[in-house]
């Protein structure tokens, strides 16, 4: 059974003023989240990501539709089943919302009080997690004293004080610089890896959802408009916001406006050679074209990885006789994907 589920879910904000329509924020989505995954959610700003994420901690309530999480029944419960609920579900935020006039290690272990645990386990819990996130040095210091991702990594630990099994990632390193981004999604995954617990992250960055998630669901307009395995979304989005999204971490096609660029270039026949992993290997489409004695260069594209399968488009100009280059990308096509752009 999925850990997180929801169903036919829709969400409806009433209109601002009277006269305004009311907001579909979320319209009708259906989603699994299997435990022990870290599921990606992306999508432009006002797509229905942080939403989404609400209404899996029920911080609001879905117009229509079953949301079930650790199968407890989410719409619809009394409120204390929903307190319980909420200690099994972690969050942390953007600008990580710590409590500034409280010390790191006070920061810590504010779920913990809440929740009524004794000072002894308080301090064994705390004393943990600082460890866990590499801040035992700063139990002492407030959230002015530390950089952004230091505040990030306590946000985690205090998300994580109460033994949640998940943990919900709202733009959690949208405010950080790229290396800063890459430690915390490292402790991202030491968290999913080493502790067991399903992380869902909602970003607008597909390069965070490339380092770290394994599935992943594009919305737009409310609605989930592609969801899958994060390898086959990149390498063959099908759908045009997915193909807009994967665009901006892997160069694919060239754009008509790219091509006449080229075209200006470069002499030759422009053509792209696509492959995914299981296709006979990339390297073999410089063997054949020089088997063939045709002249190469690589003019746009790239090879990417995810978590260790490669995908990628080639484009490159070709040069020499014209039925030997017809008859070689015949050869080739099958193998690979080949495709000469017009
Ligand atoms: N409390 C609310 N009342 C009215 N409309 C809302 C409310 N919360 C969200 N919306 C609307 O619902 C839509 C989806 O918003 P949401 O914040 O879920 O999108 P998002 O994808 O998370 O965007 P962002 O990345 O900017 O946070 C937007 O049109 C937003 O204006």
């Amino acid at each position: 059974m999925p850990l997180i589920s929801l169903r036919n879910v829709s969400k409806t904000f009433p209109p601002a003023r009277r006269g305004d329509a009311p907001v579909h924020a979320i319209d009708n989505v259906s989603l699994d989240i299997e435990a022990g995954e870290i599921y990606g959610i992306i999508g432009y700003s006002g797509a229905g990501k942080s939403t989404l994420v609400r209404l899996i901690n029920a911080l609001e309530k879905a117009t229509a539709g079953d949301i079930v999480v650790d199968g407890v029944q989410v719409t619809g419960v009394p409120d204390r089943q929903l307190r319980r609920l909420r200690l099994d579900i972690g969050m942390i935020f953007q600008q990580f919302n710590l409590f500034s006039a409280k010390t790191v290690w006070n920061n810590i272990a504010y779920p913990l009080r809440v929740a009524g645990r004794s000072r002894d386990e308080i301090a064994a819990r705390v004393t943990e997690l600082l460890e866990f996130v590499g801040l035992t040095d700063k139990a002492s210091n407030y959230p002015e004293q530390l950089s952004g991702g230091q505040k990030q990594r306590v946000g985690i630990a205090r998300a994580l004080a109460t033994s949640p099994k998940i943990l919900l990632a709202d733009e959690a390193t949208s405010a950080l610089d790229p290396e800063t981004t890459h430690e915390v999604l490292r402790l991202l995954r030491r968290v999913n890896e080493e502790l067991g617990i399903t992380i869902v992250v909602i970003t607008h960055e597909m390069d965070v959802i490339q380092t770290l998630a394994t599935k992943v669901a594009v919305m737009d307009g409310g609605r989930i408009v592609e969801e899958g395995d994060v390898f086959d979304v990149f390498s063959d989005p099908r759908e045009a916001s997915s193909r807009r999204f994967v665009s901006t971490v892997v160069r694919g096609i060239p754009s008509p406006d790219e091509l006449s660029a080229l075209r200006e270039r470069h002499r030759g026949r422009i053509v792209t050679f696509s492959f995914r992993d299981g296709d006979s290997s990339q390297a073999s489409v410089f063997v054949d074209l020089a088997a063939a004695g045709i002249e190469f260069e690589l003019v746009y594209g790239g090879v990417n990885d995810i978590r260790g399968r490669a995908f990628g488009h080639l484009t490159l100009a070709l040069t020499g006789s014209e039925s030997v280059i017809d008859a070689t990308l015949q050869y080739m096509d099958g193998r690979i994907t080949v495709k000469e752009l017009a």
